[in-house]
């Protein structure tokens, strides 16, 4: 899916924080990457571009198409081709993992065929394929309750690579993972995205990952873009800035990049 935003902005009910107006395009099968410190917007910004907010300001195109505008059926089957990945899935917490993936896709099913599969799950190969991919095939049958953080968060994303989203938004999306499963996970995410074409923009702490798996990096500061470069043209001194914090004094290390992955 393609996105345009223009002049949007965004300001929370009875706050002034938010987005500053911004113009924003994204490619159709794009990948960027959001990086910023705490209480940027960088959430605020993606639930705009899923459709979970309205914009106080400007306009918002997806598919050259204006959400807020369309019928209540129209943005609901607009909605039907997003995919959100959480920082903690919103999953029952008694919900198997199998019905859970599965879940991704009950608004492309008909009614039948979604109650049929509430009673008896009908795709067993595709969401342990997906599971495969992601290093947690023994999980399939259990229950969500029973998952570590990070094994949720690779459910979450499991689920929205089965839906097959054309757009997928994902908010810290490996945050409860340690470095080396992040990587994988991420790397996986990408690679899946892009088999698809779908659009990525996934919002990133981690700015090694940010850097080495995006292409696009977008720098978020108090609401405000403070940059938005191909990954390699991102400097030290952009990112010290970026995640400059007066308040604290100087915890700013000379070099941001905190955890070292290697580039495979
Ligand atoms: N529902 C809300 N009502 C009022 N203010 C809000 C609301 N949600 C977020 N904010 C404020 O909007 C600003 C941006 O928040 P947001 O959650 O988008 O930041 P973030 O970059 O995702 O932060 P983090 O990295 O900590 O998750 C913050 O100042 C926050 O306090």
């Amino acid at each position: 899916m393609q996105l345009q935003l223009t002049g949007m902005g965004f300001t929370h009910a009875g706050s002034r924080a938010g987005l500053a107006p911004l113009d924003l395009t994204i490619a159709h099968g794009e990948h960027v990457a959001i990086i910023g410190p705490s209480g940027a917007g960088k959430t605020t910004l993606l639930r705009l571009l899923g459709c979970q907010l309205k914009p106080t300001q400007g306009q918002y195109l997806l598919d050259a198409q204006a959400p807020w505008q369309l019928s209540a059926r129209g943005l609901r089957e607009l909605r039907s081709r997003i995919g959100l990945i959480h920082q903690q899935p919103p999953l029952p917490p008694r919900q198997r993992v199998i019905s859970a993936i599965g879940a991704g896709r009950l608004g492309q099913w008909s009614l039948l065929h979604s109650l049929r599969n509430w009673f008896s799950p009908q795709d067993l190969d595709g969401p342990r394929r997906i599971l495969t991919q992601l290093d947690i095939s023994e999980k399939l049958f259990e229950r969500c309750d029973q998952l570590s953080g990070g094994q949720l968060q690779r459910v979450g994303i499991a689920r929205v690579l089965y839906q097959q989203a054309q757009l997928i938004l994902a908010d810290e999306p490996v945050s409860a993972m340690d470095p080396h499963l992040a990587q994988h996970t991420l790397r996986t995410l990408t690679e899946q995205a892009r088999k698809h074409s779908a659009t990525l923009v996934a919002s990133l702490h981690n700015v090694d990952l940010a850097l080495s798996l995006f292409p696009r990096v977008i720098g978020l500061r108090d609401g405000v873009v403070a940059f938005d470069l191909p990954s390699n043209e991102v400097s030290p001194a952009q990112l010290k800035a970026l995640y400059a914090n007066e308040r604290l004094g100087s915890p700013v290390p000379s070099n941001p990049t905190v955890i070292h992955i290697p580039r495979c």
